[in-house]
């Protein structure tokens, strides 16, 4: 009898990536909203498998589903075809596993930044002192550590934003980010991606990651799932075989080069 060679995956990374459990799956997922002008679909048949630990980057231009499909993921928004189950439990509310990061900073004016910090704690009733600590440290790590009693008017702008991994203290197994720090200058920025790259990789976090550029999904991620619009679908999905950790060092290497320009094939501008 013959035997089968084993073969040799092609990295160590990919490989251990692969003997991780699933956490997500996404199956013919897709989403039509009616308008009076008509249906839009705004998605169509997704099918993804994210296992624990996993950073995804989700990139394509506007209009393409990217909120869409995180919003379904999130238990938001209902899917009109297939699902997304979470630890194989079918999705269809919001559950605290999951955290949520959005665009802008949502801050309670009359709450000092710790109190805004702590609101979701206090609201599950699980404010306790350890929480109180991660808060303050998850705030000094995006450099507002002097800053827990000032009130959010108090902020810059990007101060504001900068409050918003305070998702982070409570611990979720999945996180959802969409274009957390889009508004951002790109110093700032860059140092929060790092900041959040060292937490989620530590806590070993999966994290779902939507942005409309293409070096920061490359950078930041395990996997690319690149998406187009009309209708919004995943047209490709591109493995990320750099190292961990990151360093910016990375994007001036020939292969970061090529996992970009292997994105903007699929996006359409190659
Ligand atoms: N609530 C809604 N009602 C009707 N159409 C919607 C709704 N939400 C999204 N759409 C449409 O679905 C499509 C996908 O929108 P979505 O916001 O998911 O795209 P996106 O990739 O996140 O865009 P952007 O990068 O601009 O945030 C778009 O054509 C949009 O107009």
């Amino acid at each position: 009898m013959m035997v089968e060679p084993i073969r040799e995956t092609a990295s160590p990374i990919v490989a251990a990536q692969d003997a991780r459990p699933p956490v997500i799956e996404i199956s013919a997922l897709g989403k039509t909203f009616t308008l009076d002008s008509g249906p839009v679909v705004a998605l169509e048949s997704v099918d993804l498998t994210i296992r624990k630990g996993e950073f995804i980057s989700f990139v394509g231009p506007s209009g393409c589903g990217k909120s869409t499909l995180l919003n379904m993921v999130a238990g938001l928004l209902s899917p009109s075809q297939g699902e997304a189950t979470l630890n194989g439990a079918r999705i269809d509310e919001p559950s605290r596993q999951v955290g949520f990061m959005f665009q802008t900073a949502v801050l309670l004016p009359w709450r000092t930044v710790e109190e805004n910090v702590l609101m979701p704690a206090e609201i599950f009733g699980t404010k306790t002192q350890a929480l109180r600590e991660k808060a303050r440290s998850v705030l000094e790590a995006v450099g507002l550590g002097e800053f827990l009693k000032a009130y959010p008017q108090q902020l810059s702008g990007g101060m504001q934003q900068r409050v918003s991994p305070r998702t982070l203290t409570s611990e979720p197994d999945v996180l959802l980010m969409d274009e957390p720090f889009g508004a951002l200058d790109e110093f700032t920025r860059e140092a929060m991606n790092m900041e959040l790259m060292r937490i989620t990789q530590a806590a070993g976090i999966t994290v779902l990651f939507v942005t409309h550029n293409i070096t920061e999904a490359v950078f930041m991620a395990d996997r690319v799932v690149v998406m187009t619009p009309h209708p919004g679908k995943v047209s490709g999905v591109v493995d990320v075989d750099l190292p961990r950790p990151r360093d910016i060092g990375q994007m001036q290497e020939q292969r970061f080069t090529d996992l970009m320009f292997k994105v903007r094939g699929i996006l359409g501008h190659g």
